[in-house]
């Protein structure tokens, strides 16, 4: 923890990096108590790496192809590390983090997941629930743990489902969401 009381966070991306946006503008608050101190990614070509390099924030970009998950989870541990990262938030990252990484950063690592959990864990959460016919969807943030989507939760945001929702509109309002809750819920979270 930083002497102003802020921590640093670090952003695991995969993409487009909507929600990495959202929580650097509110980092930007006296109040929001957290500051992004590096985005990193999977992906080199992950676009929400220019973004925030464009934004002064350090950035960190490895594929795990070809040099396997202990070697490139130990590159990704020290990057974090050497930015002083203390918390680490998850953001449209689509790997599986190992046990071993998970320990070493045990309680302090939190991830956006685009439904109301425990309902839909994985992939094509939108597509899922619409096909069950339910009448609402959304989003949760939760403690990250070896287990896929199972930590606990700490927020969660409900939409409606439309008639005649199909994944992408559902998506699109989920997103909305996300964007407004994740940042909350950092905030709160960092404070914890
Ligand atoms: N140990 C954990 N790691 C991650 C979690 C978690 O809860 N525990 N959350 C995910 C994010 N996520 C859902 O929010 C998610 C990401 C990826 C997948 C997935 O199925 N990915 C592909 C590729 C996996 C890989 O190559 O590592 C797959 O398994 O086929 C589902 C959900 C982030 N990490
Ligand atoms: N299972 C993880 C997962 O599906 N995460 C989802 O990926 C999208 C990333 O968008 P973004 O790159 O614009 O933040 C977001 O909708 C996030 O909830």
């Amino acid at each position: 923890m930083r002497p102003d009381g802020r921590a640093k966070v670090g952003i695991l991306i995969s993409g487009r990096g909507s929600n990495m946006q959202s929580l650097v503008a509110a980092s930007r608050a006296a109040d929001a108590g957290y500051d992004v101190a590096l985005v990193a990614s999977d992906k080199p070509e992950a676009a929400g790496l220019a973004w925030a390099a464009e934004q002064g924030i350090a950035t960190f970009a490895l594929s795990p192809k070809g040099i396997g998950k202990p070697a490139y989870e130990a590159a990704i541990d020290q990057a974090l590390r050497s930015a002083g990262v203390e918390v680490i938030a998850l953001a449209g990252y689509m790997r599986l983090l190992s046990g071993d990484f998970v320990a070493r950063w045990r309680g302090r690592i939190v991830n956006i997941h685009p439904s109301l959990l425990p309902l839909y864990k994985g992939l094509d959460t939108h597509a899922r629930a619409i096909a069950a016919g339910d009448a609402k969807a959304g989003c949760s943030v939760h403690i990250v743990t070896e287990e896929l989507d199972d930590g606990e939760v700490l927020g969660q945001a409900e939409v409606p489902i439309l008639p005649g929702d199909d994944a992408t509109a559902l998506a699109a309002r989920v997103l909305v969401e996300e964007h407004r809750l994740y940042p909350q819920v950092l905030t709160e979270f960092v404070r914890r």
